[in-house]
């Protein structure tokens, strides 16, 4: 599987992600300066990754999103190529239009970086195709922005086309407001573009993925894609 991580100026997730894609993958992703306008050809996944890009200035993604690079993540997602955004790598995400809706300020306008439980809602995408969906997956989320955002059309869409991948649930898997750490609409915590090969996440899966670190339910969703992408 090759892989590609953008780093932008103040990308912070960059070396997280790689070192989880060389563990689970065996193989080193190409790490990819924003400002450098050509993307490999061959490439099977672009990994966004989570941070705080330009200082989070203007608001959190807006300025990676007019990145030199950016055309050429345009032109690889309109031919398929899958892109995983993690956490202001969703942000990015949105802000380029790849993906629908807004990251705005977390409801209680502070930072938050706790373990969340999640509810995988479909399996059947190559990003977790791995979960169990019976099982409530426990990821960390680190962020001021992640206060999910879409208007109705754009959530009864998301529902319709099975495009929510993930949401905020309790330890029971109850998706219920208490559960909701930065109230997002509809306790989304990850979604899908429309042809299922983008998704957008808030929580950490490369943060959790190596049992070192505490845990590893972050992990399903590496070993997911090495399975489709190989
Ligand atoms: N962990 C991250 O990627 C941080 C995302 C973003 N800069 C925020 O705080 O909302």
């Amino acid at each position: 599987m090759k892989a590609a991580v953008i780093v932008f100026p103040g990308s912070n997730c960059d070396r997280d992600v790689a070192v989880t894609l060389r563990d689970v993958t065996g193989q080193d992703p190409r790490m990819h300066w924003h400002a450098d306008p050509d993307l490999p050809e061959d490439l099977d996944l672009i990994v966004l990754p989570g941070g705080f890009s330009h200082g989070d200035y203007l608001r959190c993604g807006a300025m990676a999103a007019q990145a030199p690079v950016i055309a050429a993540v345009r032109r690889q997602a309109q031919r398929g190529v899958a892109m995983l955004g993690i956490c202001n790598g969703f942000q990015v995400l949105c802000e380029t239009g790849l993906l629908p809706g807004a990251l705005m300020r977390n409801r209680d306008l502070t930072y938050i970086c706790k373990d969340v439980h999640l509810k995988v809602v479909t399996t059947d995408t190559i990003f977790t195709s791995r979960y169990d969906p019976a099982r409530v997956v426990r990821i960390p989320i680190a962020h001021h922005d992640g206060n999910y955002v879409a208007d109705l059309p754009t959530q009864c869409m998301l529902e319709d086309e099975d495009r929510v991948a993930v949401r905020y649930c309790d330890a029971a898997g109850r998706v219920v407001d208490e559960a909701n750490p930065n109230g997002s609409t509809a306790n989304i915590a990850g979604v899908l573009s429309e042809n299922h090969r983008i998704l957008g996440l808030m929580p950490h899966p490369e943060r959790l993925a190596d049992p070192r670190l505490g845990g590893t339910d972050g992990r399903a969703l590496f070993t997911s894609l090495l399975e489709a992408l190989s």
